[in-house]
C-alpha cells in the first residue's frame, strides 16, 4: 500500500485528533515518528497533542530503553491555515487547532469519559471533513472518538458514521451512507450499524439490503475491484434454514438479491452467517454484506485489531479510520499500537487514487 511519500505540498491528508482522553492522539505521534504523517495535517487541539507526545517518549520500551523521558522528540508546529502545512520539512507534526474547541483539554483526566472531550473530538471530525469538503484536503481519516463523551456533549450521531452522514448530506436528508471493516483478507459491509440488536433485526428491510448491495458495488471500484463479487450473510442461524429458524431470509434478504442481481449486482446468497466470513477469506468473495455490527465486525476485528480499517462507504469524499476505539484502558502508556491507524492512512491513500 502506499505510504506517505507525497508531502503536504500536494493536498494533504486531514486527521482528525480524536477523543483527548484515549489513545487517538498517542496513535497519532507514533504515526507521525514513523514518517507517516509527513502528508497529513492533523485537526485538533496542539496541547494534547503535546501530551500525548510525552506519553510516547517515556512509554517503556523491550529495547533496552526504559529510563523515563529517554525517547525521541517529536516536533510539533502549529499552523493557522491547512495550507500553512505546505513548508513544513518531513518529520514535523503539522496541528490546525480547533476553532471552537473548549479549553485546556490537555488537563482532562484520561481514559475517562468526559463531555468536553466528546465535544473536541467532534468538533475536531466537523472542521477536518468541512475542510476536505471545502477542497483543502484530500481526504479525511479520524482517530478513534467515545461514542458516550459524545453523548454526554450533547452530540446525537452516535458516531462518525452517522455525523458524516449529516455533514455530506443536504439538510434534513443524510447522505445514505455504510460502514465497512476491511483489512487484506476480509471486507464486510453492515446493513445496519449503531443500535440495538433489536432494533437492527427491524432495519433489515428490502430497500436496507439492497441499497447496501448498490453502495458496495459502486465503491468497489476504488479499490480496484470494478465488480465485486458480493456473498449477503443471513440474519438467522443457517440463514434460517429454509423457514425452520426465521423467514427474513425468505420474505427480504433473498428478494433484494434478486433485485439487485438484476441491476447487475454480483450478489448471492443468504449464506448461512457461520460460514459466509470463512469463505470470502478463502477467495470465494471479495466482500461480505453482513446485517449488523458485531455480524460484521468480530470477524474483521478477531483477524487482528492491528490490520482492520473502517471506510464509510457512500461519502462524497474518502474517509478512513482505524479499527478500534479508544482504548480508555491503556490511554496514557504510550503503548498504544499505531498499525491499525497507519494501515487506515495508507487505505485513504489508495483510494484517493482509486477515485
Ligand atoms: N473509530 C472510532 O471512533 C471507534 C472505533 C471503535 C470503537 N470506538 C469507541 O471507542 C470506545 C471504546 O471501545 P472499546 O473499549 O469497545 O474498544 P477498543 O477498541 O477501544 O478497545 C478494545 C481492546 O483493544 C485494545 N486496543 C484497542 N486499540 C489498541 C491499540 N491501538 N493498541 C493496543 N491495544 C488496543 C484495548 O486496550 C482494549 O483492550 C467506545 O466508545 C467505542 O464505541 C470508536
Ligand atoms: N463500529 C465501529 C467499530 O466498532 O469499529 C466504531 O464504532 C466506529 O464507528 P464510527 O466510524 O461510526 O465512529
Amino acid at each position: 500500500m502506499p505510504s506517505a511519500a507525497a508531502l503536504r505540498t500536494d493536498l494533504p491528508l486531514l486527521v482528525s485528533m480524536g477523543d483527548p482522553c484515549g489513545i487517538g492522539p498517542e496513535t497519532l505521534v507514533a504515526a507521525a515518528m514513523r514518517g507517516e504523517l509527513d502528508d497529513a495535517v492533523v485537526v485538533g487541539d496542539p496541547a494534547v497533542l503535546q501530551r500525548a507526545a510525552g506519553f510516547v517518549r517515556r512509554a517503556p520500551r523491550a529495547a533496552g530503553r526504559d529510563t523515563p523521558d529517554d525517547g525521541p522528540r517529536l516536533p510539533i508546529a502549529v499552523v493557522g491555515a491547512v495550507a500553512d502545512a505546505r513548508d513544513l520539512p518531513p518529520g514535523v507534526l503539522a496541528v490546525w487547532p480547533l476553532r471552537d474547541g473548549p479549553a485546556v483539554l490537555a488537563a482532562l483526566p484520561i481514559g475517562q469519559v468526559h463531555a468536553d472531550a466528546g465535544r473536541a473530538a467532534a468538533q475536531a471530525v466537523r472542521q477536518a471533513a468541512r475542510a476536505v469538503q471545502a477542497g483543502q484536503g484530500a481526504a479525511l481519516v479520524t482517530a478513534p472518538l467515545h461514542k458516550e463523551a459524545l453523548a454526554a456533549a450533547g452530540e446525537h450521531h452516535p458516531g462518525h458514521t452517522e455525523l458524516l452522514a449529516e455533514l455530506a448530506g443536504a439538510p434534513g436528508a443524510p447522505a445514505d451512507v455504510r460502514m465497512m471493516l476491511a483489512n487484506d483478507q476480509l471486507k464486510t459491509v453492515l446493513v445496519t450499524v449503531h443500535c440495538a440488536l433489536r432494533e437492527a433485526i427491524d432495519r433489515v428491510t428490502f430497500d436496507a439490503v439492497r441499497d447496501t448491495l448498490r453502495i458496495a458495488h459502486r465503491s468497489a471500484a476504488a479499490w480496484g475491484q470494478p465488480r465485486p463479487r458480493i456473498a449477503v450473510a443471513g440474519l438467522n442461524p443457517h440463514a434460517g434454514e429454509g423457514g425452520l429458524f426465521g423467514r427474513e431470509e425468505i420474505e427480504t434478504i433473498a428478494p433484494a438479491i434478486a433485485a439487485a442481481r438484476a441491476e447487475g449486482i454480483d450478489a448471492s446468497g443468504p449464506h448461512a452467517p457461520d460460514t459466509v466470513f470463512m469463505r470470502a477469506r478463502q477467495g470465494e468473495f471479495d466482500l461480505v454484506l453482513a446485517m449488523y455490527h458485531d455480524q460484521g465486525l468480530i470477524p474483521v476485528k478477531y483477524l487482528g485489531l492491528d490490520e482492520g480499517v473502517n471506510v464509510t462507504l457512500g461519502l462524497p469524499f474518502v474517509r478512513t479510520s482505524p479499527d478500534h476505539g479508544t482504548a480508555f484502558d491503556i490511554a496514557g502508556r504510550g503503548v498504544a499500537d499505531p498499525a491499525s491507524l497507519i494501515a487506515a492512512l495508507r487505505m485513504a491513500r489508495r483510494l484517493i487514487a482509486g477515485r
